[in-house]
């Protein structure tokens, strides 16, 4: 095997690379190129695994899929399916989340600098969950709640004082984090205690999220143990019962021959027996387990197709093979130095012959999506496969050099439906004035 297989990746009788049964030569041919692919059956799979972990512990639960990950009607589409909820960190998620018809009652919203339309627009959409980061927050939701004497339920999100083994980029459980309130400093034990003052704020448990990208367990260990702590306090010295523990997302999955991963469900296994072991050993009611997880869902459900183009040999040096997309529509080896690997979809277990270096599009030489990718060998017009490219590609898709963003196909049981359509040019200068 040359090609590391995700979902319903296969090689088909044509011995051409195909996803969900569908021909990814015939995906090209039909809607273009750049194109993001995505596995739907991979998606519900690992969906499913996640509830059955709490399913066969029979316990409270929710996952709220970190919609950040990948935000499309689509996707809030396939989560009304599968019976769960979303975290939302935008008026614009919260926006595609309720055009799709998504019910907002399942719905968390995140983020460190909520503004008042954002949180209004959360309130009028009926949002289950707000999850507080900072003071001003309190204070702001006080305001617009009281001018509505409406009541709203929220989690606090702490942060633990953990630095997850992670791209700096990707860690957010550490002291010095721009998010959420410190548990050291005692600015959570403040924060919970104003909202135990205020009419309209209903406090219904913590938060944390320590990263992304992370591969231990340990890191989720020690958060859910400050979690457990913070809660075992509040109700012993002030009487605060904390009802929900979200432990956040961040379960690392499998990029390339580097990553190893545990399979998804594994981490959160994991957690939640650690939370059950500790809410018993501390005479805590038992509260019901939230977890956050993005990446570990829709990444590896997604492939990006190329048309290759350029080549340039520098001898003794390297060989630049260059395709129709780039740091447009993948902007995560740019920005974390994140590694994939690819197959050309006309014969992707054909063995290699050279190590070359797959360049995009952009002017920008940092505009590289993988240095050393061994290849048969190559002809422009081939099809290049980039694996893994499900989470955080399309959410941080860029017109940067006006390039319109890429069509985005579901494909499942053998069938192709396209789910969000190319941008042309007209769309590009649409706000234009
Ligand atoms: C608050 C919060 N929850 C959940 C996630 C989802 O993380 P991931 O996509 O790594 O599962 C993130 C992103 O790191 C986040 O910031
Ligand atoms: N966008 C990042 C992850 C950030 C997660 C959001 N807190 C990535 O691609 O790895």
């Amino acid at each position: 095997m040359s090609y590391y297989h995700y979902g319903t990746m296969s090689t088909n009788a044509a011995g051409h690379l195909a996803i969900g049964g569908v021909d990814t030569l015939d995906l090209a041919r039909e809607f273009g190129t750049p194109l993001y692919v995505y596995d739907v059956a991979l998606i519900r799979e690992r969906i499913r695994a996640f509830k059955r972990v709490f399913e066969t512990r029979n316990i409270d639960y929710h996952i709220s899929y970190a919609s950040k990950a990948f935000s499309t009607k689509a996707m809030y589409r396939i989560l009304t399916e599968e019976g769960i909820g979303a975290d939302v960190v935008s008026g614009g998620e919260i926006y595609t989340a309720q055009s799709a018809g998504f019910d907002m009652s399942q719905a968390s919203f995140n983020g460190n600098n909520k503004s008042a339309a954002e949180l209004k627009a959360a309130l009028a959409a009926g949002v289950g969950h707000v999850i507080i980061d900072n003071f001003h927050e309190i204070e702001l939701l006080e305001s617009i709640l009281a001018a509505t004497q409406q009541q709203l339920k929220v989690l606090i999100r702490v942060t633990p004082g953990i630095s997850a083994h992670t791209h700096e980029y990707d860690m957010t459980g550490q002291v010095d984090s721009k998010f959420g309130f410190d548990i050291q400093s005692g600015q959570a034990d403040k924060a919970v205690q104003q909202i135990q003052r205020s009419k309209f704020l209903k406090y219904d448990g913590l938060h944390v999220h320590i990263g992304s990208q992370i591969f231990e367990t340990v890191g989720f260990e020690k958060a859910a143990d400050a979690l457990i702590k913070l809660a075992t306090k509040w109700t012993n010295e002030l009487n605060i019962t904390t009802n929900i523990f979200n432990v956040g997302g961040g379960f690392g999955v499998r990029y390339s021959t580097s990553d190893t991963p545990l399979a998804p469900q594994v981490y959160v296994e994991d957690i939640v027996d650690e939370i059950l072991k500790q809410t018993q050993a501390a005479h805590l009611k038992q509260p019901a387990i939230w977890i956050e997880p993005g990446r570990s869902i829709v990444a590896e459900a997604g492939t990006t197709l190329y048309t290759i183009g350029a080549r340039k040999d520098i001898p003794n040096v390297r060989s630049y093979v260059a395709v129709d997309g780039g740091m447009g529509d993948n902007i995560r080896p740019a920005l974390y130095q994140a590694k994939y690997e690819a197959a050309l979809c006309n014969d992707p277990e054909a063995a290699p012959i050279e190590t070359v270096a797959i360049a995009g599009k952009y002017c920008e030489s940092g505009d590289m999506l993988i240095w050393d990718q061994p290849l048969p060998k190559t002809v422009p017009g081939d099809i290049l496969a980039t694996f893994v490219t499900g989470a955080y590609g399309y959410a941080m898709a860029n017109n940067y050099n006006r390039n319109p963003r890429p069509a985005i196909v579901f494909v499942e049981n053998n069938q192709a439906q396209l789910v969000v359509k190319r941008e042309s040019y007209a769309d590009l200068t649409r706000l234009d004035i």
